[in-house]
């Protein structure tokens, strides 16, 4: 049989692995009712399963061992053939990604930006000094120190209902989370506002869904292939190789943003202090279809530009 005509066979089952968060049910969920739709006659199942990632609660994630730790038991289900694909956040997929995994789809990015949730305050411009800012990201840890010196930041871990929850206690007088999160969740009423990118510039892959399977599978992603959006697709992969090439992690404050304009990719970074002291930006123009070497250009100028001081001294 060719390849074509194996591409052509439609599934009878999918599989998906998933993290059992409400967050991540509901991404694949999504996913699930999106492949339903395309394939009248397939069984789509979801296999629900518990991470380290969701384990460990009490630390910070760039201290147990970063956001690896939400795929592995994933990717295992995969090996293992209990599951065809798994449906991940695309920011808490590890930068580097190879045999025998493969990413087979990045579908439609909605909000990309962060979200600024207060219960007291209307904007981070309102908040008075000494302020509780909560946040579990060193990226939006740092654009908060440069942009707002006067706010104190600390930590908040845990997923979106338990960090609401924090929220709501009192322990925080304001948090940032993805805007992406809530919308799915139908919180986006707890959004005071969104944080333009000037402001909280996103980290790679926020707000956007990606589809993993295993390389040597050629039919899973040929089924996956009509999920794929072109557009999110090249500017993930545009700020991905920004993070791959800083070896990027959470450890790290980066953000990495790209979006079309006037058919061009325009893809922004940054690389920080924790506390804001040193920050270097760069942006870069260019075609869609080049979206890694420009990701890789732009990290580039920024290591030249003193990111590389930064990162030796993380
Ligand atoms: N780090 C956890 C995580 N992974 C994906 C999202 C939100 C959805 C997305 O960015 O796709 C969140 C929550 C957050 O950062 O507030």
């Amino acid at each position: 049989m060719s390849q074509s005509q194996a591409a052509a066979q439609p599934p009878e089952r999918i599989v998906i692995a998933t993290r059992e968060s409400r967050l991540a049910l509901w991404q694949a969920e999504h996913v699930k009712a999106r492949l339903e739709a395309l394939y009248p006659g397939c069984t789509v199942e979801l296999l629900g399963m518990t991470t380290r990632g969701d384990q460990i609660l009490d630390r910070p994630l760039a201290k147990v061992g970063g956001k690896g730790l939400f795929v592995k038991e994933l990717e295992t289900a995969l090996l293992d053939r209990r599951a065809d694909i798994a449906v991940h956040s695309m920011k808490d997929v590890p930068m580097e990604m190879t045999d025998p995994f493969a990413l087979v789809t990045i579908s439609a990015r909605e909000v990309p930006l962060d979200a600024f949730v207060s219960n007291r305050y209307a904007s981070l411009d309102d908040l008075p000094p000494g302020a509780v800012v909560g946040t579990s990201s060193l990226r939006r840890e740092s654009q908060l120190h440069a942009n707002y010196p006067y706010l104190a930041v600390t930590s908040l871990r845990g997923n979106l209902d338990t960090r609401l929850r924090k929220l709501d206690e009192g322990q925080y007088d304001a948090i940032i989370l993805a805007a992406a999160g809530l919308t799915r969740l139908g919180l986006s009423e707890r959004i005071r506002g969104v944080l333009p990118a000037e402001v909280s510039l996103p980290a790679a892959g926020q707000g956007a869904l990606g589809i993993e399977a295993l390389s040597d599978r050629p039919e899973v992603a040929a089924w996956m292939a009509p999920l794929n959006d072109a557009t999110t697709s090249a500017c993930v992969r545009a700020e991905r190789a920004v993070a791959r090439a800083l070896a990027g992690s959470c450890e790290v404050p980066l953000g990495a943003f790209a979006i079309e304009d006037d058919g061009q990719l325009w893809l922004r970074g940054f690389v920080a202090r924790p506390d804001g002291s040193e920050f270097v930006r760069a942006e870069r123009r260019g075609p869609l279809d080049a979206a890694e070497a420009l990701g890789q250009a732009l990290a580039d100028e920024l290591r030249a530009a003193g990111a590389a001081e930064i990162l030796a001294t993380l």
